[in-house]
């Protein structure tokens, strides 16, 4: 059914199903239906219902189905756009609105670039995925006209309310900008995603950093009552910014027990009577504890002079210590990363790709996924030969030999950007340094819900053997099944610290002798050069550990 321009000038009224002309409602809850000129595409009729909008095409200007979406003309005609997709409304004022796309031919041929009207206007912004990459979100702009000022503008106080009733987006951010991150594209990169924000009404505060350490300075300094006035912390930069943030949020109020020092493993060790973890000829030893009084990493896990015990236990429960703390600044405060930097592997396993719009995206319409944070602790000895602990946490990845070498050694070369891993990487690996390490870790059963994996518990985790055949792998993607059935489990969890040990049997297997590296992987750790990660089978948020030990071995071997 063709409608003529002039339609758009009467009055709104209600109209019944199937009488085509001007509908709103009044009452705010009511359907609300109009006929509308989308843009590039024709006559619409446009139902607000109670999850979204609906669309109905009428006239035969719509020819090749194609919608804008920001810059290209990329989309296909949809018939509903729910409000969880939805992200901004906003009223445009009058203005020519274009009726349908034509060819470059057909301009020539027609004289003028596109035929269209000048009308009142509000666009719509959503999304789209992808067709070929569905992990990748692309912005799709829905802009509708009518003659009528009043119309335009009941729909967007309408669609405005609507947007307003869905849940966990967040209103307030703090944005840290790493200005270096990457090839130094972090500005730029926000400068990309920030009309986002303003669209979606996410007010941002944004710090744009002035050295290393200037991000955690300011999230250790801030006081919880500040914090409380945002919803979340965005970095936009990379893997290491990301990591500070973290660092600054939760070492001034992660309070849970410190692992022993090595010194405490050994005397825990003699006094259990087992000699294992001293024998040098043994390559990998264990030992069963029937109960944590006999777990070596235990007999002097204290934290303010309390003995406490974290634990998550095998089938995933939660045990919190009583004297546990971790006061977060409000129940939905979250993390965020838009990447820029030059790995950007936990965006890579947490989005599914390297966009800063997919995140920007995601971040404006609320979306989470868990992640499991380690607590990495080294004992240092001070001037007074004391040992005090240095704490850090990682999201993704602790390394130490040639992880830890090549980070050290890229520093030096940060301003060849991303290249600069691949120069230090070939220079560590040529130097083929190996280190003396002992690592003591808990074997667990194999998880249940990917019986293909074997898995170790907590802040040390390894698979046995070879680990599962690749097409037997679970290969951890955006939407995968095995990090979804845990992330409903894990939001309904309070936050915790895992274990040094859990409930009943407990089996500590140790390995002692020349490494090349000890990594490990909280993350598969996806990133381009690596497309099924470090770990290609490590999930989500389930509480483990990927331990990657590379014992002495030739050149080849390893590279291998
Ligand atoms: N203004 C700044 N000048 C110099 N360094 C900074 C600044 N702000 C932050 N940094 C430091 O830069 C380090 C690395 O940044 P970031 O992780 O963003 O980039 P990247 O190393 O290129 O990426 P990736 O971690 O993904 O490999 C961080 O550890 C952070 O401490």
């Amino acid at each position: 059914m063709e409608i003529n321009r002039e339609d758009y000038k009467s009055d709104p009224k209600v109209v019944e199903s199937g009488n085509v002309g001007e509908a709103t409602s009044s009452a705010s809850s009511s359907v609300l239906k109009s006929t509308l000129l989308l843009e590039n595409v024709g006559d619409v009729v446009l139902t607000l219902n109670s999850d979204g909008l609906s669309l109905e095409f009428l006239g035969s200007s719509y020819n090749d189905g194609s919608i804008t979406s920001g810059i290209k003309p990329v989309q296909k005609f949809v018939n509903e756009i729910r409000f969880s997709d939805v992200y901004g409304v906003e009223f445009i004022n009058y203005g020519l609105i274009n009726v349908s796309r034509q060819s470059k031919a057909e301009q020539c041929f027609q004289g003028r670039a596109s035929h269209g009207s000048e009308m009142y206007r509000f666009t719509v912004h959503s999304f789209q995925k992808s067709r070929g990459q569905p992990c990748l979100w692309v912005l799709a702009v829905y802009s509708f006209g009518h003659k009528d000022l009043q119309t335009c503008q009941t729909w967007v106080d309408r669609i405005n309310a609507s947007l307003n009733l869905e849940m966990g987006r967040p209103k307030n951010l703090l944005v840290f900008i790493n200005p270096m991150s990457g090839k130094a594209s972090g500005r730029r990169t926000w400068e990309m995603v920030a009309p986002i924000f303003s669209r979606a009404k996410v007010k941002t505060k944004v710090i744009v950093t002035e050295r290393a350490g200037h991000a955690f300075d300011v999230m250790s300094s801030a006081a919880n009552k500040e914090l409380k006035s945002y919803n979340g912390v965005i970095a936009v930069g990379g893997d290491g910014f990301f990591n500070e943030i973290l660092n600054g949020f939760l070492l001034s109020r992660h309070k849970a027990p410190w692992p022993p020092s090595p010194s405490d493993i050994v005397h825990s060790d003699q006094s259990s009577g087992n000699g294992l973890f001293r024998n040098p000829n043994e390559r990998v030893t264990e030992t069963t504890c029937q109960n944590e009084d006999h777990s070596p990493l235990l007999s002097n896990s204290v934290y303010n002079g309390t003995r406490q015990a974290n634990f998550r236990t095998e089938d995933g429960t939660c045990n919190i210590g009583q004297d546990f703390e971790f006061p977060l600044p409000g129940e939905e405060f979250r993390f965020g990363i838009i990447p820029a930097g030059s790995t950007d592997a936990i965006v890579m396993c947490t989005t599914g790709t390297r966009d800063p719009i997919t995140s920007a995206l995601n971040i404006v319409l609320g979306k989470k996924v868990c992640l499991d944070i380690a607590q990495v602790v080294r004992w240092k000895t001070t001037t007074a030969s004391d040992i005090e602990p240095y704490v850090r946490y990682a999201a993704s990845f602790a390394g130490y030999g040639f992880y830890g070498d090549v980070i050290a050694e890229s520093e030096k070369y940060r301003w060849m950007g991303p290249k600069r891993y691949d120069y230090a990487g070939t220079k560590v690996f040529l130097r083929h340094s190996s280190y003396e390490a002992e690592v003591a870790f808990i074997e667990t059963e194999s998880e249940k819900t990917n019986p293909t994996v074997e898995k170790v518990h907590l802040f040390s985790g390894l698979r046995k053997r070879q680990g599962p055949k690749k097409s037997e792998r679970v290969v951890c993607r955006t939407n995968c099944g095995v990090c979804n059935t845990k992330s409903d489990y894990m939001s309904k969890r309070s936050p915790c610290s895992t274990t040094y040990s859990s409930s009943g049997e407990t089996r500590w297997l140790r390995s002692r002798g020349k490494f090349l590296s000890v990594g490990a992987a909280i993350i598969s750790n996806r990133n381009e050069r690596a497309p099924d990660g470090l770990v290609a089978d490590a999930h989500l948020s389930d509480g483990f550990l990927h331990l990657l030990m590379i014992r002495d071995c030739p050149h080849a071997s390893y590279l291998w």
